[in-house]
């Protein structure tokens, strides 16, 4: 069966949505988040952990399965499915940010970027092809046009050459993907924190005509408000009746500005990844974990989370497995961060139902 998002409820108070989107591996309601599982898994936290706490999708990275454990590997598995053996959709991103951010010696060409593997030096060659391939490789539900997604700051030169470099490789990404029917491509629009790039580029990836579209290349360093500003000059040219996913993004309060203004999608590493250094999401606000304060607080996390960490454990035992450097530290404080995550976007999801926001 074909992708396809049902444009549910528009917002009269905000520019936030409620949809549903389809894919061959399950129905998806969003406003979404999507937990971030890199290498085939989300950091710590077991299969049957992230089902019961809700979650919808996961993302998976296309750069890092390409270099461990091998495209080969996968394929011959017969997809990322089937290797992880993940039941619902998967995301995969393209590698575009992977290679500009994590490789070390690139070198761009307008047919594509020469990379050094972080993992071994070895080097590798992606182009808009090759990376659809391997995408269609890993049989993901949501696959990632190929990009160049620049680095803040940067001047507009540089930010009009690079996107105008993109809108030509989404062309070429678009003429090789095939698997239309069971992998929706998007493409993605960046431009920096310029308001007439974004426009431009927004223009471009939708003159594409695909089934949804991304927002790259923002929360890489730059202040909040110009982020909310780039995802408000592009709510009127995103076609409305498409997704919109805001990569990258993020925390509650990035989350909930970012659903106001129209987005739809979302993914953001720093949820496990600050779990795992012992920093934990409240209605209060971020609590470390480590803090004296709590050595002897029997108190959940929160009272009123539903999480498995919060129904059966204290702060002072949290505090102890992270002081102690004990895996089970950063299993527990993983599900809560990402259940928090979760029933934030429920919340979202509800207040819009209910004309909230
Ligand atoms: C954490 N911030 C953040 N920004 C991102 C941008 C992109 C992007 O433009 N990919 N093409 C991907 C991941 C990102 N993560
Ligand atoms: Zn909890």
């Amino acid at each position: 069966m074909a992708i396809k998002f049902e444009l549910i409820k528009k917002s009269k108070k905000s520019n936030a949505r409620r949809g549903r989107l389809y894919t061959p591996h399950g129905v998806i309601e969003t406003p979404v988040f999507m937990p971030v599982g890199t290498q085939a898994t989300v950091k710590a936290i077991m299969h049957r952990d992230l089902y019961e706490m809700g979650t919808q999708i996961i993302l998976a990275n296309t750069y890092h399965l390409y270099l461990r454990p091998g495209i080969d590997v996968i394929k011959e598995a017969g997809g990322l499915h089937k290797f992880m053996n993940w039941q619902k959709p998967i995301l995969t991103d393209s590698g575009g940010f992977q290679v500009f951010s994590l490789s070390k010696l690139r070198t761009i060409t307008e047919d594509g970027v020469e990379f050094r593997s972080h993992i071994d030096g070895s080097r590798h060659f992606f182009t808009p092809e090759k990376v659809i391939e391997i995408q269609n490789i890993l049989g993901s539900d949501i696959i990632m046009a190929f990009d160049e997604c620049v680095p803040y700051p940067c001047d507009h030169e540089y930010a009009k050459w690079a996107l105008e470099r993109t809108a030509r490789w989404l062309k070429r990404c678009k003429a090789h993907h095939k698997n239309t029917e069971n992998q929706a491509l998007f493409g993605i629009v960046q431009g920096s924190t310029y308001k007439d790039l974004r426009i431009e580029s927004a223009k471009r990836t939708v003159e594409e005509d695909l089934p949804g579209y991304a927002i790259g290349g923002l929360s890489v360093g730059e202040p909040k408000e110009l982020m909310y500003e780039m995802i408000e000059v592009l709510h009127p040219i995103l076609p409305e009746d498409r997704p919109r996913y805001l990569m990258g993004v993020g925390t509650p309060d990035c989350l909930y500005e970012s659903v106001i203004r129209g987005v739809d999608m979302f993914d953001c590493v720093f949820a496990t990844r600050t779990a795992r250094n012992g920093t934990v999401f409240t209605k209060e606000g971020r609590m470390i974990i480590k803090n004296a304060q709590y050595a002897k607080d029997f108190r959940p996390i929160e009272e009123d989370c539903d999480c498995y960490t919060c129904q059966n454990f204290t702060r002072a035992y949290l505090r102890h497995l992270i002081k102690a450097e004990e895996i089970l530290g950063a299993i527990l404080l993983s599900i809560h961060n990402v259940r928090f995550l979760l029933r934030f976007m429920e919340k979202l999801r509800k207040d819009i139902e209910e004309d909230r926001i």
